[in-house]
């Protein structure tokens, strides 16, 4: 991926002991008596061998000093280079800029700001030395759009400004300005590609996107569309705004009106059953999306928890103090366009932006001089823009090779004697383990022509922390989801005629299956596909990085670093262990606690899961005691910490994916392509070549493939032979399982929440909110008993205990009748929603089953 920056993670199984993440406790103890966690916030052993804590405050004394001049900017030529080439796959042109900077603000509005490409570097802050922590990108202009015809001539005065803030708007989210999208292509929205129809379209396309991202709590309807545009434009108003509804662009997430709206994709045909494999971002969303579509839906995820590589520990020590510590995805890596920051709107969540103040320390503890650092960071930035133009010759000459990204920049770094002198070499070699914190990966592992093939596509605007944690997005997107925790899927049997995927004992059949588990998984083959995976796709598999990044959360009994900075970084002496807790996140602000996270980048984050987590915290406290003592500054010990080990973790093996040497954007493509005809679709972050390795390229992939999934859906109910409709044993739940489903509702009634006169009901396993749902079930007696029927509907988990309060059935009737509206129905006739209530419900009782 990009530069920019991102957080690590932790994880732990409770099955490996190997696998675990660590917790310190408190004080003294705290070095002493490590515990380990896992996922289930079990805190077992506590057999750490005895540690010293008595850290020394003061490590190498080198007087840095400033050098001089390196040659950077000589025009040397690129033939003295002297690299080990690999093949690549053929070099494309390189891909669209779309580069202009825009900046959207957190609340309702957005607003858009041309050519500020500068961040302010010393804002808020009292810090002496003030660094910015991104790499800097050149900029483009937006090329001016003229006003267009299709809108109605009321609008034209302001159109020109209008069409601009609207087309920057559609770019945030990730449209060109002046073409269409692959999707848009292959969903034939206009019938000539090129031609003014196109032209329309796209100011009516990025018009409707606009508008609902104008107030995302929204539904937009096709009429509000309309509204602003000619009557004569309908049809593009039609497809535009079709397009974007099922590819998730508008009336996505998590407002309560979005929640509740279905799409009548169906009608009239037995809606497809889908299984999702996975329950992190890319599976939830996509999950939700078939189920507004229209799918019957069901998740299977082996860990015991939604969200993957998304998890938030909360982290607590004896005084009372504590924090909610994201040990896997953090931040928010740009927020214009980012569908995350549209869920934080709908859920009122605050953002905090990360500052882009980030001192950095010597080994003694002094501040680097910042005269130095920023030539460092200059030379750094142009050391890449010398391979930009090694590569760019390499793409004019049509040569076909790869080398290491490290390697290049070793090599220009000698040429141009760059970073000669010892202090500008711990500063360089700061940032080379900052790109490989980006990556999750050594410079050596990257492909010198691809690494950062994600940039032009890269969301603009802040870098934000979500207070609290990400997992209150994923706790919002998994409620009411039939996710069957517990269940590892260990194979996937595809044919003409569905898909079957089994899971431990049990085999789960479907139309067609998602599959979201990560890049590490694959690669491990932990998963039999039968047929095999098409040799296209297993050699992407296998070309495509998938690299580690490791994180030590320490709550501390008070902050002792200071308020004022979210990051800080550390040099050291030693460029083979650059890498390590090489930079500090702090959390206060944000995580409710005095928290500090340290990033373990590069070779050291290997080498950090085969070390002890008591050597792993006392080495992070060593290196925090030789920047504060110094200044007089008391470090105490963690009341609690814990180490990730993304890599030994099985449902992961590993943080995020990295285009390797011989690798390039497109083997992203093949691993996301569907086999087997549409039966198996392909989503996670390693599937989305503009957006990998992040939370919303995971969430994008999600969305792309439901709508993947639908457009097949209706390819195949069209040709009737093979439409699930018309092959009822391809249903996942057929007419001879009917009774079973009702028997087992029965078994769920069994112990309702609530029963009273002849109502029960049961509330919704994944929130205690007044708002939840609560399924009721009403008994209607008919004259022959046997005609007597069990009708349900929805209410809230508050209505149904104010019904319970009421005297008398005929009271609760009348008030469910004229005051709530509630019309009870079969089982059969129940909407998506009551079925996939009803679902989680199956899945929570299981799961207690399992995990009781
Ligand atoms: C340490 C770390 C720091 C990061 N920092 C950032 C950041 O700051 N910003 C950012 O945007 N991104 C960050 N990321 C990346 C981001 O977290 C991921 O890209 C994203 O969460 C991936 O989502 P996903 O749905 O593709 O995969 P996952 O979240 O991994 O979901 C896949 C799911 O499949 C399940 N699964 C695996 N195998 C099986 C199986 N056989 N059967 C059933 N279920 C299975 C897994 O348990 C998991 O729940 C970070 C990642 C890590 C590890």
């Amino acid at each position: 991926m990009s530069t920019e920056t991102k957080e690590t993670r932790p994880e732990s199984k409770p099955e490996d002991p190997e696998n675990l993440s660590n917790l310190v406790p408190s004080g003294e103890e705290a070095l002493q008596n490590l515990t380990a966690y896992d996922d289930n916030d079990v805190v077992s052993d506590a057999s750490a061998t005895e540690t010293d804590l008595s850290l020394s405050g003061s490590q190498s004394e080198q007087n840095l000093e400033e050098d001089g001049q390196n040659s950077l900017d000589d025009q040397s030529p690129l033939t003295e280079l002297q690299l080990q080439t690999q093949p690549s796959p053929p070099l494309p042109p390189p891909p669209p800029q779309l580069e202009t900077r825009i900046s959207e603000s957190l609340g309702e509005e957005e607003s858009f700001d041309l050519g500020t490409e500068q961040q302010s570097q010393n804002q808020n802050t009292t810090e002496p030395n003030p660094r910015a922590r991104k790499r800097r990108r050149r900029k483009r202009f937006f090329t001016e759009i003229n006003a267009n015809p299709a809108f109605s001539r009321n609008r034209r005065n302001s159109i020109g400004k209008e069409v601009d803030s609207e087309a920057l708007i559609a770019m945030s989210v990730g449209f060109p300005v002046n073409s269409l999208t692959e999707e848009e292509i292959e969903a034939n929205v206009v019938s000539i590609i090129g031609g003014r129809d196109q032209a329309n379209y796209i100011v009516v396309r990025n018009h409707i996107i606009a508008l609902w991202r104008s107030n995302v709590s929204n539904w937009l309807t096709r009429d509000h569309a309309l509204e602003s545009i000619r009557v004569e434009h309908k049809n593009l108003v039609d497809t535009a705004y079709s397009f974007l509804l099922e590819h998730g662009y508008i009336n996505f997430g998590l407002a309560p009106v979005i929640k509740e709206a279905k799409l009548r994709s169906f009608d009239g045909v037995e809606p497809p059953n889908v299984v999702v494999i996975g329950a992190g971002l890319a599976g939830l969303v996509a999950a939700r999306q078939l189920l507004s579509m229209g799918f019957r839906v069901l998740v299977l995820e082996g860990r015991d928890r939604p969200g993957g590589r998304v998890k938030t520990r909360k982290m607590k020590g004896g005084d009372g103090v504590e924090a909610m510590a994201d040990v896997g995805g953090s931040v928010l890596t740009g927020i214009n366009g980012n569908p995350l920051g549209v869920l934080a709107r709908q859920l009122g969540l605050p953002l905090h932006k990360v500052r882009d103040i980030c001192p950095l320390y010597l080994p003694n503890g002094e501040l680097v001089d910042i005269g130095v650092d920023s030539k460092i960071e200059a030379s750094f930035n142009k050391l890449l823009d010398r391979v930009c133009k090694l590569r760019q010759s390499m793409i004019e000459e049509n040569k076909s090779v790869d080398v290491p990204l490290g390697e290049a920049l070793e090599t220009f770094r000698l040429v141009y004697g760059v970073a000669d002198d010892p202090q500008e070499r711990m500063l360089l070699d700061w940032h080379l383990a900052n790109l490989e914190y980006a990556n999750a990966t050594l410079l050596g592992n990257l492909s010198m022509v691809y690494w950062d093939q994600d940039d032009p596509y890269e969301m603009g605007g802040d870098h934000c922390f979500i207070p609290g944690g990400n997992e209150i997005f994923v706790h919002a997107l998994a409620e009411n989801l039939p996710i069957f925790y517990g269940h590892t899927v260990e194979s996937i049997r595809y044919g003409n005629n569905g898909v079957l995927v089994y899971a431990g004992d049990k085999e789960f059949y479907c139309d067609m299956a998602l599959c979201t588990v990560p890049l590490g998984v694959l690669k491990k083959g932990a998963i039999e596909f039968y047929p095999e995976l098409p040799e296209k796709k297993k050699e992407a598999i296998e070309r495509l990085g998938y690299g580690l990044l490791n994180k030590v959360a320490m709550l501390f009994p008070y902050n002792f670093w200071g308020e004022e900075i979210d990051t800080f970084g550390r040099l050291t002496e030693n460029s083979s262990t650059r890498g390590e807790f090489f930079l500090f996140y702090s959390y206060s602000s944000v995580s409710g606690g005095p928290l500090l996270i340290a990033l373990v980048a590069g070779d050291a984050a290997e080498r950090f899961e085969t070390m002890s987590p008591t050597d792993s915290v006392k080495r992070v406290l060593q290196i925090l005691r030789g920047i504060y003592h110094p200044k007089g500054i008391v470090v105490p010990d963690p009341v609690q910490a814990l180490c990730s080990r993304w890599g030994q973790d099985k449902y992961s093996y590993g943080s995020y994916s990295y285009v390797a040497v011989g690798s390039s954007g497109d083997d992203y493509d093949i691993l996301a392509e569907s086999v087997g005809d549409g039966r198996v679709f392909f989503a996670g972050e390693a599937t989305n070549k503009q957006y990998p390795a992040t939370m919303h390229g995971a969430f994008l992939s999600g969305m792309r493939e439901a709508a993947n999934i639908l457009r097949v859906a209706r390819r195949r109910a069209s040709s009737s032979s093979s439409s699930p409709a018309s092959n009822p044993n391809q249903s996942f739940i057929n007419k001879e399982e009917e009774e079973e489903e009702n028997s087992c509702l029965d078994q769920l009634f069994e112990t309702p929440d609530l029963t009273f006169g002849c109502f029960s009901a049961l509330f919704t396993p994944n929130s205690d909110e007044p708002n939840s749902n609560a399924l009721l079930r009403v008994r209607m007696e008919m004259e022959k008993p046997e005609l007597s029927v069990w009708l349900y509907g929805l209410v809230t988990r508050k209505q149904a205990s104010e019904l319970g309060e009421m005297e008398g059935d005929e009271m609760r009737n009348e008030c469910l009748r004229d005051k709530l509206g509630f019309i009870a129905v079969e089982r059969k006739s129940l909407s998506q929603e009551g079925e996939s209530m009803i679902s989680s419900l199956k899945a929570a009782r299981l799961n207690r089953q399992i995990f009781d």
